[in-house]
């Protein structure tokens, strides 16, 4: 059985008080997780401060570079390790694991240690009153200690999205894991030792939010700047605490994605689009769809071929390699989608497929597992159409005009991704100017070049990461003006 310390200033710490850790798959016992309480999370967030004075604070780039670039290293050569880890914690397939989760943990690493050696800063020079001339350059600084707030869907990838840029740019990290998925970061703690970032830079702290460690460590007047991604209530509970000490948020929150589909589409290529942004991680990706929009002529067809994609799918033993839906991550999460499957039912949707929970064989009927389901006949006022589900549900609805299916899309308070299908160029171009979104994807999705800005409009999120655009947040920019 595992036992999931806390990782402060270099060191494993154990605390007196412990939690549970299962595996979705059939609600085994995976481990036992050390809660950290105020004085934990305080030693965690003075180890960080302290490390920002330490060697780490005086690396050169070029140094820092090559630890970021060992630190990828080190996941590639710890790789089944964090599968096996990644896949425990939260049941994914051995496939989608192997190949979006632990790849995606070592590439967050690499670009963005690739980014910061070669980024430039602005310089103008200029003209002064007395005829005289001046120079002004930027030059970028550390924010200082920042907290990392994680969610459970994409726990390696998505910790890794912001510890990776954190460290690029020369902060230190106090990481706060979901509660439901401790492992892979935990993991990541011995790999920061093994290759010699400096104590104190990468520090984890292991609970859950209110009245935990999320709390202890976003209220901590020593972080100088919060990261999180999850649900937008805990958003907004975390935005208010960093108002405290008036210290800058970065937000990647829920949503409530819309699937566009033209009568001119690929049609193959189309279905599978939406099955996989609708099923893939068991609809448990920030960037999922859960409302489709398809166009008339093509509607009944579409319904019956996703039809026969959500009944294909194969449920079963994650390290089976032909199994390609896995369960959701935890009872208290499958107790939520189902209750939105019962409402479903009762505000009358006809049920495609599924909306209910399938039957597991052996060990596995003690999993969080529920059916790919898909519905129809529901109007726009029905809660499955407009509250964040997280699960693998969707809502089909027949458009006629783009016009309509733009409206339709936009009348959500979220604003996160879009899917949209066409082979009409001049289409793809207006609903990417149309849709309030963050992202937009066209004959795709969740296609990532790491270098893009990423983010939600509206209530889906605050700031923009990735690329350059990670820079606004983990760095101050500081002018410097010199008069020649
Ligand atoms: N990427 C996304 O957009 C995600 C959305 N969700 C949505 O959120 C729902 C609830 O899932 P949860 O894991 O409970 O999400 P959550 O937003 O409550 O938790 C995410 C992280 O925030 C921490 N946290 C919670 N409350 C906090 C607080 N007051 N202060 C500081 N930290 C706090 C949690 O311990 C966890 O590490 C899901 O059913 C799903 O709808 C969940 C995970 C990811
Ligand atoms: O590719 C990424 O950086 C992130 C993908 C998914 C999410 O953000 C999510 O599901 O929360």
């Amino acid at each position: 059985m595992s036992d999931f310390r806390n990782f402060i200033n270099g060191e494993w710490v154990s605390t007196g008080k412990t939690f549970e850790n299962r595996n979705p798959v059939d609600n085994s016992l995976i481990g036992m997780v050390h809660e950290a309480g105020k004085a934990e999370v305080g030693a965690a967030v003075d180890a960080a401060r302290a490390a920002l004075k330490g060697p780490w604070g005086k690396l050169k780039v070029e140094d820092r570079v090559e630890l970021l670039h060992a630190i990828a290293d080190g996941i590639n050569a710890n790789f089944d390790e964090f599968l096996a880890a990644e896949m425990a914690d939260t049941g994914k397939p051995h496939g989608l694991a192997s190949h979006v989760d632990i790849p995606r943990g070592a590439a967050n690493f690499k670009v963005f240690a690739d980014l910061i050696r070669n980024v430039p800063t602005e310089s103008f020079g200029m003209d002064t009153p007395d005829g005289g001339h001046a120079i002004n350059y930027a030059v970028r600084a550390p924010r200082g200690v920042i907290g990392v707030v994680c969610p459970w869907n994409l726990p390696l990838l998505l910790m890794t999205w912001k510890v990776g840029p954190a460290l690029a740019t020369g902060n230190t990290v106090v990481v706060k894991p979901s509660e439901e998925t401790p492992a892979t970061a935990t993991l990541l703690g011995k790999v920061m030792n093994d290759v010699g970032v400096p104590a104190g830079v990468y520090n984890v702290v292991h609970g859950f939010g209110p009245d935990s460690a999320g709390e202890f460590l976003t209220t901590h007047p020593g972080v100088d700047g919060i990261t999180f991604t999850g649900e937008t209530r805990t958003g907004e509970a975390i935005m208010r605490a960093a108002a405290s000490g008036v210290r800058p948020v970065s937000f990647e929150l829920g949503g409530k994605n819309a699937g566009i589909v033209f009568a001119d589409c690929d049609f193959d290529k189309a279905v599978a689009g939406i099955a996989r942004s609708t099923f893939e991680n068991s609809g448990q990706v920030c960037l999922g769809t859960e409302r489709v929009y398809v166009q008339r002529p093509i509607f009944e067809k579409f319904v019956a071929a996703l039809k026969q994609r959500a009944e294909g799918f194969k449920l079963g033993d994650p390290n089976d390699h032909s199994t390609n839906f896995g369960p959701l991550v935890s009872q208290e999460h499958r107790r939520k989608v189902l209750s939105y499957y019962e409402k479903a039912r009762a505000e009358g949707a006809t049920i495609v497929t599924g909306g209910g929970v399938p039957t597991m064989p052996g060990r596995m009927s003690e999993g969080a597992w529920v059916q790919p389901t898909i519905w129809t006949g529901l109007p726009q006022t029905a809660s499955v159409i407009r509250e964040e589900i997280f699960g693998p549900c969707c809502h089909i609805t027949p458009f006629d005009t783009e016009e309509e299916a733009v409206n339709m899309a936009n009348a959500t308070p979220y604003g996160l991704a879009a899917t949209v299908w066409t082979q009409d160029v001049s289409v793809a171009h207006r609903m990417g100017r149309a849709l309030e979104v963050g992202i937009c994807w066209v004959n795709s999705w969740f296609l990532r070049d790491l270098r893009t800005s990423f983010g939600g409009a509206k209530q889906s999120g605050i700031g923009r990461e990735g690329g350059v655009h990670s820079l606004e947040f983990y760095t101050e920019l500081r002018n410097v003006c010199i008069k020649l």
